[in-house]
């Protein structure tokens, strides 16, 4: 919930209606589609979300609910069908008269399921009294509606068009008056002055001295959409789906911040998810597409929607936003000026029901004529043909006969692709014409700006091709955030090696760098950070941040999937991983924390990461680069089971016990380790077996044993007595340690062995048939006496080596080992894991809901 709406909810809870406290808010313009108003349950919705969202100096502009408009021009039909009917017919001849009775009759049903799926709304919603008032209104309008459908039917063709807004509009704001706040309905064409219906152009000055005038002070304005005055005062609609564009008209006639289009689908998609089930939403779409794909018939964006907003003249700029006031929650398709991964969006749109026209006229200068005219879909100079609406056939007939030229028109439709600037780019433009295959297009425009590539057809574009079409021009076109959280060293070698990676590996293509995390400071950025000087600006640009406002990005991401790295130590911030599962981000972790928590923590990570379709990789959270993780994943899918886990998993203790021979003492040896950075810079990290205990529940867990670190016995090196100093305290006291290590080292050589810290997991005999993993199984990490042949025992110091026992590596066990830490092993392993994410979710299918089609 916003802090404005936080701010409404006390006002409306304390009654406040005399005085707006919130008048010098921004103004936010919320448009309701005819589908958020087609039931009452539909409206109650609507209701929640103006709760939640308006403060009462916003505006709402409401659609007819439902297809109310569709009925409205259906009885104009149904009326015209019957005057011609009546004007030609015999009455003395029978069956013209039964004819004509019949019309009638069905007529006045179609008028009565109106009223009555009018009256149910109002009756299902409004408490008594007031669905009173407002029958008794919608009553008065159904007579004059029958008096205009038996009288001079074209002069009233937009006053009945009309009245599906202002019953919507009317029943909107008694409800809202009733259970929510204070409002007022106000007709458009009290205010809304166009130039005519054919251009839509508004009187910006008129239309927004009037429209003060209307709104009063302290109520929420509930404004019908779809409906204006001509400068002659003559009724008119702005076209089918207009009230987008009404809503945006008021939003610049009052300045309104951003415009909302609530809808019943959560965004504007690749294609019509109707119809293209593998459609994916376009998180934001730069303003000059989105014009382009309303002009070329994408529904939720009418063609003029965006003109209000874009106005170069204006210093104002509105924002728009489509959402779903089904899934309110779910944010929906941002409409603005982005940047570049925002201009990468491809979509496909088509549109039946066209004609090309070829004609001298359209050759040469006289197209421009044309062109300003009747703003064609798409035209050609050279060949001389523009492609227009059927609607507009006869006016361009009579326009082409004044200028004494000849036409032909031949039914065609249209299928684009729309993107930024896309005709400019020969890749796509070829892709294009190949993915039209056996369509044989009649011709290839480009669109407005270059913003689409538009193919003539000479059939009604099918189902299957837009289908297909959509296929080829968006398989590749999921993107894919990336944040890196821990600049230190790992990190920076993981962002040193990222350019390479991208421009290497094509499944990476649509993998963009957008949020870099040190402890404290954050930067974010939506339209990519450039990778090439991915630390440059973290210096210059990042902020201080804090979880809330990170997990509020997150939460908003513009991105298909994003994925965390969290390169960084810490156990605070593998805390926020449920969170990040909550939200459906995948992250990778070299961080041990999350996989090596309690048992309970650690399942309700796994279970919400697969509830959300999350991923969790973490592939170097033991042994650095070495695929130890991949190994054990992959002998379980092969079907074989795990029986015994050993190793040495510490680069730092491998070092240790490889190189101590007693020559000198094992405090000297230890602050060498330090010194050369082999140690943790409090080295009783590394000696107290705790991070070899976490590895081995991580690979245990890997395994599919179900244990927790306690389960695990561990043998901490440093006795008692060092353990609780401050780290200058141990270090000038490590010499305690020196007889302990030196006896046992010397006992272990009498015998030809050596000492080394070893993590040993088995299955032990289960006597009692026991179901519970957890007894079958004996963990400890301690300090073992090996024979000096052993594998363990032969090691390069720094390196790791785990040994896996299973059913069909029982003889001969599989060893994995090399070096189990560094900078660009493990910086290496987490791009693997990147690489190894991106690939899967390649594979990952979209989901589309829309109310009615497939929920
Ligand atoms: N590319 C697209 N993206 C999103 N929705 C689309 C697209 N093409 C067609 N549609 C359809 O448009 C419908 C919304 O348009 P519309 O009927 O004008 O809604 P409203 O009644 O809310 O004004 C959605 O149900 C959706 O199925
Ligand atoms: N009711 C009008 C205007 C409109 O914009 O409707 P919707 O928002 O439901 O597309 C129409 O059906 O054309």
């Amino acid at each position: 919930m916003t802090q404005e709406s936080i701010v409404l909810e006390n006002e409306f809870a304390v009654g406040n209606t005399t005085e707006n406290k919130l008048a010098k808010q921004a103004i936010h313009v919320h448009k309701f589609g005819g589908s958020s108003l087609a039931t009452a349950e539909c409206i109650k919705r609507v209701l929640e979300i103006i709760r939640q969202h308006c403060q009462l100096n916003d505006i709402v502009v409401v659609s007819a609910n439902g297809k109310t408009t569709d009925a409205l021009f259906a009885l104009y039909t149904q009326a015209e069908t019957l005057q011609a009917e009546k004007l030609n017919a015999d009455l003395s001849n029978e069956s013209e008269a039964a004819q004509i009775a019949t019309l009638s009759a069905e007529l006045v049903q179609s008028v009565a399921l109106l009223t009555q799926q009018q009256e149910q709304l109002i009756s299902e919603l409004l408490n008594e009294n007031n669905a009173n008032t407002i029958s008794h209104l919608l009553r008065k309008d159904i007579e004059i509606l029958t008096t205009w459908l038996s009288g001079d039917l074209a002069l009233h063709h937009n006053d009945i068009l009309a009245l599906g807004e202002v019953w919507s509009a009317r029943l909107l704001s008694a409800l809202l008056n009733e259970q929510i706040c204070p409002s007022n309905s106000i007709d458009a064409r009290e205010f809304l002055v166009i130039e005519n219906e054919q251009n839509c152009l508004v009187d910006y000055a008129i239309s927004a001295a009037q429209l003060r005038q209307q709104r009063q002070f302290g109520k929420l304005a509930v404004i019908t959409g779809y409906i204006a005055k001509d400068n002659r005062g003559h009724n008119c609609t702005l076209g089918r789906n207009g009230s987008d564009y009404s809503a945006t008209i008021i939003a610049a006639l009052v300045a309104a911040r951003t415009v909302t289009l609530w809808t019943d689908v959560n965004g504007i998609y690749s294609a019509d998810p109707r119809v293209v089930p593998n459609a994916r939403k376009l998180h934001r779409l730069p303003n000059g597409v989105a014009k382009e794909l309303g002009r070329l018939g994408n529904p939720v964006l009418h063609a003029k929607t965006l003109l209000p907003l874009v106005n170069p003249l204006s210093e104002h700029h509105t924002h728009l936003h489509v959402a779903s006031s089904f899934d309110p929650q779910v944010v929906g398709t941002e409409i603005g000026k982005f940047g570049q991964i925002a201009k990468q969006e491809l979509s496909v749109t088509y549109l039946n029901d066209l004609l090309i026209a070829h004609s001298e006229s359209f050759i040469g200068e006289s197209l421009l004529a044309a062109k300003a005219e009747f703003a064609p879909i798409c035209l050609d100079e050279e060949q001389g043909y523009i492609v227009i609406t059927q609607a507009q056939q006869k006016s361009l007939s009579q326009w082409l006969a004044s200028h004494d030229t000849e036409v032909t028109f031949k039914p065609v439709s249209i299928i684009a692709t729309v993107g930024h600037r896309v005709a400019e780019h020969g890749d796509i433009r070829a892709r294009f014409k190949r993915s039209l295959k056996t369509a044989q297009p009649l011709c290839l425009a480009n669109g407005e700006n270059n913003h689409s590539l538009i193919a003539v057809l000479p059939e009604p574009c099918s189902i299957e091709l837009l289908n297909n079409v959509h296929h080829d021009m968006t398989k590749d076109a999921r993107h894919i955030g990336v944040v890196v959280a821990g600049l230190g060293n790992i990190g920076q070698r993981f962002l040193e090696l990222l350019p390479a990676q991208l421009n290497r590996i094509s499944l990476l293509e649509n993998v963009h760098l957008v949020g870099l995390l040190s402890s404290k400071k954050a930067l974010i950025n939506n339209d990519g950070i450039d990778v090439n000087q991915a630390l440059t600006m973290f210096e210059q640009s990042a902020h201080e941040y804090t979880n809330e406002q990170l997990l509020a990005w997150l939460s908003n991401h513009p991105y298909d999937e994003l994925i965390v790295v969290d390169i960084t130590p810490c156990e605070q911030f593998s805390l926020l991983y449920q969170d990040f599962f909550e939200q459906g981000i995948h992250v990778i972790g070299a961080n041990k924390w999350a996989a090596s928590s309690s048992s309970e923590k650690y399942q309700k990570l796994i279970d919400t990461a697969a509830a959300n379709h999350s991923m969790w990789l973490g592939n170097t959270t033991v042994g650095a680069g070495l695929p130890i993780n991949y190994a054990i994943k992959d002998l379980r899918q092969s079907g074989d089971e795990i029986t015994e886990i050993s190793g040495i998993f510490s680069g730092t203790l491998s070092w240790i016990f490889q190189t101590y021979d007693a020559s000198v003492p094992f405090s000297t040896l230890l602050l060498d380790a330090l010194a050369q950075g082999i140690t943790e810079p409090d080295p009783r990290e590394d000696l107290s077996g705790r991070d070899v205990q976490r590895k081995l529940l991580i690979l245990a867990r890997k395994a599919g044993f179900e244990l927790d670190l306690s389960d695990i016995t561990c043998q901490n090196l440093v006795p008692e007595s060092l353990q609780g100093l401050s780290t200058q305290e141990f270090l000038a006291q490590a010499s305690q340690l020196d007889s302990y290590f030196k006896e046992a080292f010397e006992s272990a050589n009498a015998k030809a062995s050596c000492i080394r810290y070893v993590a040993r997991l088995q299955c032990v005999e289960d006597d009692n048939n026991a179901t519970n993993a957890v007894a079958k199984v004996k963990a400890k990490v301690s300090l073992e006496v090996l024979p000096r042949s052993d594998a363990f025992a032969t090691l390069t110091p720094c390196d790791n080596i785990f040994k896996i026992e299973s059913r069909w590596y029982q003889d001969n066990a599989l060893i994995i080992r090399g070096p189990g830490a560094g900078r660009d092993v493990t910086a290496g392993g987490l791009h693997s894991d990147l690489v190894n994410m991106c690939q899967q979710l390649a594979h990952k299918q979209n989901k589309v809901t829309i109310k009615g089609i497939n929920e």
